[in-house]
């Protein structure tokens, strides 16, 4: 029997608020210019995951009264060929938002083809533009996941000023944004990585831990300090999360589940960026 301790963090709700509110704005973009935000979606190749994460954003799209034109290209694919049809998308003025579904194939220099996005169409702040300006605290737009987990925080009332932060991942569009955003808000941040040393030890010092690692159930509840805050942004087959739950869950004073926690709040900041940038595009 589970003697679990820890609050949720829900993060299917605060989705749901957030979408909601989203909506709203895009409505008052409509009535004032006449114009629909508008969300490119690309996908390269079949990978079921990444269909699915698209048909979802598309129909929260569809809920927020956000357009969405979609652009499936087959898994052959080449750089070249990508980035001729998102430099397409990065120059139609119908466009406010572009999303490339990662991961594309190894053959495909995915940079390469995230640089093609306009910095003011980089809704989902996978260019280096966006990373930067994130690194220096200044406006733009954040990874959707990072940007995700510090809503979910924040709505929680997470303390973060003086904290001892750890992420465990350190991808371009996870784990190294969320440790630099949490670094923003004054948490002492450590990452670990696969070349940790000892990384029970690392993780057992944490105020708030982010497991952004990729593999399920990896973080164990042994090595969950007592109250910390526990933030599972992992997405694995199954919907399994990165950290094992029952046992993390007896330790943490507030915790994320998998599904519910991380993944809906990805989409619904994917969403608000997208209505924010058509709001500065088109001058309001
Ligand atoms: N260009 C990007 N690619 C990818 C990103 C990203 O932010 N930008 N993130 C991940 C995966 N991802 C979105 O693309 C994503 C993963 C999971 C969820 C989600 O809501 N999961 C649900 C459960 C799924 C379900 O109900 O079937 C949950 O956790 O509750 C949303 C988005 C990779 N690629």
């Amino acid at each position: 029997m589970s003697t679990s301790t820890a609050a949720l963090m829900d993060g299917t709700a605060l989705a749901r608020r957030t979408v909601e509110e989203t909506a709203a704005r895009a409505a008052e973009v409509t009535r004032r210019t006449g114009v629909t935000p508008c969300l490119a979606t690309v996908l390269v190749g079949e990978d079921p995951a990444s269909v699915t994460y698209v048909k979802m954003k598309r129909n929260r799209c569809a809920q927020a009264g956000i357009r969405s034109q979609h652009v499936e290209l087959p898994a052959t694919t080449t750089t070249e060929e990508l980035v001729a049809a998102i430099t397409a998308l990065s120059l139609d003025p119908e466009v406010h938002g572009i999303l490339l579904q990662h991961p594309v194939g190894p053959h495909i220099d995915e940079r390469a083809a995230f640089e093609a996005i306009a910095p003011e169409k980089d809704v989902d702040g996978v260019t280096m533009a966006s990373f930067a300006a994130m690194g220096f605290g200044l406006p733009g737009f954040v990874s959707c996941t990072p940007g995700g987990i510090m809503r979910l925080l924040d709505a929680y009332d997470v303390e973060l000023s003086g904290k001892r932060a750890v992420v465990v991942g350190r991808s371009a569009i996870l784990g190294k944004p969320a440790g630099l955003l949490l670094l923003g808000r004054d948490a002492t941040v450590t990452y670990c990585h696969s070349r940790t040393r000892d990384l029970s030890s690392v993780v057992r010092e944490a105020d708030v831990l982010v497991a952004a690692v990729g593999r399920p159930n990896f973080i164990k509840g042994e090595d969950i300090k007592p109250g910390a805050v526990v933030v599972d942004a992992g997405y694995n087959p199954g919907n399994v999360g990165d950290v094992d739950f029952a046992s993390a869950a007896e330790r943490a004073s507030l915790i994320t589940p998998v599904p519910g926690g991380v993944g809906p709040m990805t989409i619904a900041v994917l969403l608000a960026q997208t209505v924010e940038g058509a709001e500065r595009q088109l001058g309001l």
